[in-house]
């Protein structure tokens, strides 16, 4: 479904992906980690079309989409979340899910969006202030709706479960599985924590400065010395 080709991204002297090369298969989960500031975001805004790659390709369901805007990818099927959640001032839960379902597939369809309320169970709040009224659970729901209301193909979630203790991510995790498996959807999902990137997601890509080291399960990945050496900040051997 997504093919990476020799992805480079280079911010003035900094060299954010260097050659990066990867696939998601349609309906596949992949967990994408590293230590900070090893390229995650940079890799989901270069998918996503808000950053230009410097060099390679990215062919998204048989066709490059590197001359495609950010809003044009979105109707291809590429759907994102942010790290930062910024839902809209003084709109409702079901506002900013029909703004970004306009942005992202250039129609209304409230079916869709009553089912989306209701799988992330924010069916209760539609109706109220998306800022002031929502619990930190329910603000990672939007803003995971907001990215399905594009009706993706890809969902590319930026640390959604940041912040929720172990038991929040277990059961955030458990609505995540049952949005992929209702929607048909390929998720590549960013998060520091193993133990839930490892329940989540059969294939592992570690990326760290700018390169992936290690990609394969997450039992084999999170035993290899190069992963462990990355996080520990020791120099290779
Ligand atoms: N707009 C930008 N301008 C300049 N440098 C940038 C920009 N965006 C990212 N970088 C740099 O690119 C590198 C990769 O950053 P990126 O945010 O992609 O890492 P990350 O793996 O997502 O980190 P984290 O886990 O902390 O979110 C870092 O060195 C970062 O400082």
């Amino acid at each position: 479904m997504l093919t990476l080709d020799g992805v480079q991204v280079s911010f003035g002297g900094v060299s954010a992906l260097k050659g990066v090369s990867m696939t998601v298969s349609a309906g596949e989960t992949v967990g994408l980690v590293g230590p900070n500031g090893a390229g995650k975001t940079t890799l989901f805004n270069v998918i996503s079309g808000i950053v230009r790659p410097t060099a390679g390709d990215i062919t998204f369901r048989g066709h490059s989409v590197l001359k495609a805007p950010e809003w044009k990818r979105a109707r291809l099927g590429i759907g994102r979340s942010f790290q930062i959640a910024r839902p809209l001032h003084h709109c409702t839960v079901r506002e900013n899910l029909i703004v970004a379902q306009r942005f992202g597939a250039g129609r209304v369809d409230h079916e869709r969006i009553d089912e989306i309320l209701d799988l992330l169970k924010l069916g209760h709040k539609a109706d109220r202030d998306a800022v002031s009224e929502l619990a930190l659970t329910e603000h990672k729901a939007l803003e995971v709706g907001k990215a399905l209301a594009t009706n993706p193909h890809l969902l590319l979630l930026d640390e959604v479960l940041a912040g929720l203790e172990t038991n929040g991510k277990r059961a955030f995790m458990e609505q995540l599985a049952l949005v992929r498996d209702r929607f048909n959807l390929a998720m590549v999902v960013i998060e520091h924590d193993i133990p839930t990137i490892s329940a989540l997601c059969p294939r592992v890509v570690v990326l760290n400065f700018g390169e992936i080291i290690a990609e394969g399960n997450p039992g084999a990945v999170f035993r290899d010395p190069n992963v462990v050496r990355s996080y520990t900040g020791e120099a290779a051997a």
